[in-house]
């Protein structure tokens, strides 16, 4: 079995949020990544990034990510930055991957309602561009489709990739 969806994609650009309501709609269980390596680590990402920093939080999120891809029967989203392991981005290769694309206007919007991002703490709209701009081949290197978030829903989404997998 594989997940019927991987979701990758930017900060902010919906994976946790689009991916928990293509879930419903489609009837199957929703994991995320962030929150396996949560659960393990008994502490938020922020924490993960204080107290053994970043490194060890990519070390965290490969060995998430591959056990969920062996394992996860739904749809499942990654964390922002899980493509920036070679690794990883071999691992999705045969996977239904889909790439949630967002501009630097909407990041900024969505990213700024939410926190718990250790990486976007500071200057969160500097960091973002730079995010978006390193980032952008390896999401388009590992989908299988994008999906344009930029003025839509999270419920006009998930009915967007749902019909994505239908076809
Ligand atoms: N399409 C959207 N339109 C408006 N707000 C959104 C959209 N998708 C996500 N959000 C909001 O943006 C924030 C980040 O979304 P999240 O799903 O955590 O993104 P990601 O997991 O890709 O970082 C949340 O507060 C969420 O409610
Ligand atoms: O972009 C990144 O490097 C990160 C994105 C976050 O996930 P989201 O993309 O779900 O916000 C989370 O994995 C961590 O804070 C690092
Ligand atoms: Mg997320």
């Amino acid at each position: 079995m594989a997940p019927v969806c991987v979701l990758v994609g930017p900060p902010g650009s919906g994976k946790t949020t689009v991916g928990q309501a293509l879930a419903e709609l489609l009837g199957v269980e929703f994991r995320d990544t962030d929150l396996d390596i949560e659960a393990t680590a008994g502490k938020p990402i922020s924490e993960i990034f204080i107290d053994e920093g970043e490194a060890h939080f990519r070390a965290l999120e490969r060995e998430a990510v591959a056990a969920q891809l062996a394992s996860a029967t739904g749809v499942l989203a990654l964390g922002g930055g899980a493509v920036l392991a070679e690794q990883t981005r071999a691992a999705l290769v045969g996977h239904t991957v889909v790439y949630l694309s967002v501009e630097l206007p909407d990041a900024v919007r969505r990213v700024g309602l939410g926190a718990g991002r250790p990486l976007l703490a500071v200057n969160p709209r500097a960091t973002l561009k730079h995010l978006l701009d390193q980032r952008r081949p390896y999401y388009a290197a590992v989908a299988t489709a994008t999906v344009v978030t930029d003025g839509r829903t999270p419920e006009q989404l998930a009915v967007e990739v749902a019909a994505l997998l239908a076809a």
